[in-house]
């Protein structure tokens, strides 16, 4: 790549991701937020672990579908008022409900068996 048309070639061919350190900017960013995003799933799961085992042992439902509702109609309100889409966010809580109770029936089972 020495002569002047391979050089201009090259300065007019857009730079490969990884290469753009614009878009590593923002990358580093998403990074940072995506490992608080696990740290904050990992405490929700550790906390709703506990919840588990104490409705267990207090032979309570693994599920409460008027807790549920309240705290989707709540997560929508808060999304709308970040300019967060309502939708996303009520597919996104109900996707870590569902496994929570998951994890609430198995705990209920003794971990012997799954919903499903
Ligand atoms: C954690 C609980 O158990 C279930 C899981 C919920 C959740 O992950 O937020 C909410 C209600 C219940 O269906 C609870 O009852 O508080």
């Amino acid at each position: 790549m020495t002569d002047r048309i391979s050089q201009q070639a090259a300065a007019a061919k857009p730079a490969e991701p990884r290469e753009d350190a614009v878009l590593a900017g923002y990358r580093k960013s998403i990074d940072n937020i995506d490992a608080a995003l696990v740290h904050i799933l990992a405490e929700r799961f550790r906390i709703t672990q506990a919840v588990g085992a104490y409705k267990a042992g207090a032979t309570l439902p693994p599920a409460d579908p008027a807790r549920e509702k309240e705290q989707i109609a709540r997560l929508r309100r808060l999304a709308e008022e970040s300019d967060l889409d309502p939708e996303f966010s009520e597919k996104f809580i109900r996707f870590v409900i569902e496994e929570v109770i998951r994890h609430h029936e198995k705990a209920r089972n003794g971990d012997r068996s799954e919903r499903s």
